[in-house]
């Protein structure tokens, strides 16, 4: 990749990985994912964090080219996570008279992934200190759970960029031209949003910080229109959604269930309801279907008893938001069962461990298919969501 000038001073050193088929693996980016690293070139060098394994070699090419010879004086290390510091003990062997700049969680964590002598290499840094680097000067700010405990964010005070750890990082390869909201907000709302409390302190810290420009681990370099993306970052971590509208996510054995839903849907635009998605939960990665859960402000959950219990892919659904504090919304549930019908007493179950939920009444039963009395069950529970 060629190198990015992100200012006379900063290069973008990071690297775009194509061919990782599951992010964490647990995460599909169709169109990849970026690991960014920086280097600040001033009296003294800063190079900010380094990449994933999976592109060591990329790494320290894109590095040696940009240091065109020059010694490093500085590794900072943003937090231990592999896909951003999985090449400090390389780095460190490549560039012995570089220091590592952490905090003192950092290199607790650092002595358990790596096996390098630090002594007299260890530049601690704690809430506020700064770190001089010419004209340049670092300023670190500690944002615990955001989302690994020893994560840092380092403020450079003469150009005002912060560099936010993976704070406002986004799935999806730096050279792809996508949308930032959807996959920052996939990215965000599965890997981050437990920690809403954490990251609304950060934004309070940040808020006292005049920022020009947004340096993150992952996707691109955010230079404009900031406000956009600290307004979405407010409502994702407050737990406020995004837009007025209604998932209706299913989990259908047979597709009756997957029939109800639609028509579902159509009661509920019927009833004025102007923004409707219907997501196959067989069929949808749960990520997908975890960031439109919380990007609406009600859910309808239609799901086919199985088991004795609710169709796997309708719990996986729901223990994942409520893994990621799903909460302050209203729910629909519609429940299929041929013998005995007891997945909605399961999902409301699940739900009922989340805080702020509303259960919308009526509870829907359908007994194998939708039939007349299904249909007046159906009507009455899109009137009271859309009321
Ligand atoms: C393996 C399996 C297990 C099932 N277990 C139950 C059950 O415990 N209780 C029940 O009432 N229906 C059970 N069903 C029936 C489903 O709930 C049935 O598919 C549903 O009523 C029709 O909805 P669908 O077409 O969306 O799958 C089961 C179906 C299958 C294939």
């Amino acid at each position: 990749m060629s190198d990015m000038k992100i200012s006379d001073s900063i290069v973008y050193v990071g690297a775009n990985d194509k061919t990782i088929d599951l992010f964490e693996s647990q995460y599909p980016v169709p169109n990849g994912v970026s690991y960014n690293s920086y280097v600040i070139l001033d009296e003294k060098v800063a190079v900010m964090d380094t990449v994933d394994p999976r592109a060591t070699e990329e790494w320290f090419a894109n590095l040696e080219r940009v240091l065109a010879g020059r010694h490093v004086d500085y590794l900072v290390v943003s937090h231990m996570e592999p896909d951003h510091a999985g090449n400090v003990q390389k780095f460190a062997e490549k560039y012995p008279e570089a220091k590592i700049v952490g905090n003192a969680k950092t290199f607790g964590m650092m002595a358990q992934f790596f096996d390098f002598d630090l002594t007299d290499r260890k530049v601690e840094v704690k809430e506020g200190g700064t770190l001089e680097l010419g004209s340049h000067t670092l300023q670190f700010f500690m944002a615990p759970m955001v989302h690994w405990p020893e994560v840092m964010v380092a403020y450079e005070q003469s150009e005002k960029i912060l560099f936010s750890a993976d704070g406002f990082g986004k799935f999806g390869a730096t050279d792809v031209d996508e949308e930032w909201d959807d996959e920052a907000g996939r990215y965000f709302l599965n890997i981050v949003g437990k920690y809403g409390v954490q990251v609304q302190a950060l934004l309070k810290k940040a808020s006292g910080l005049d920022i020009r420009m947004i340096c993150p681990l992952h996707g691109p370099i955010l230079k404009e229109n900031l406000g956009h993306y600290l307004g979405l970052y407010q409502t994702w971590s407050s737990y406020e959604p995004e837009k007025k509208g209604v998932l209706v996510a299913f989990a259908s054995i047979h597709g009756n269930t997957a029939k109800a839903s639609q028509l579902m849907a159509e009661y509920l635009r019927e009833n004025g309801e102007a923004d409707v998605t219907v997501m196959d939960l067989s069929r949808t990665d749960v990520s997908y279907a975890v960031r439109k859960a919380f990007y609406y402000d009600r859910i309808v959950l239609a799901g086919a008893t199985y088991d004795g219990g609710v169709f796997p892919c309708m719990e996986e659904f729901l223990l994942h938001l409520k893994s990621k504090n799903y909460q302050k919304r209203t729910v629909g549930i519609i429940e299929n069962g041929t013998w005995a019908p007891l997945a909605g007493k399961v999902m409301k179950g699940i739900l009922e461990t989340m805080k702020n939920i509303t259960i919308a009444e009526p509870m829907v039963t359908i007994r194998s298919t939708v039939k007349e009395d299904t249909k007046e069950q159906m009507k009455e529970l899109a009137k009271v969501l859309t009321a």
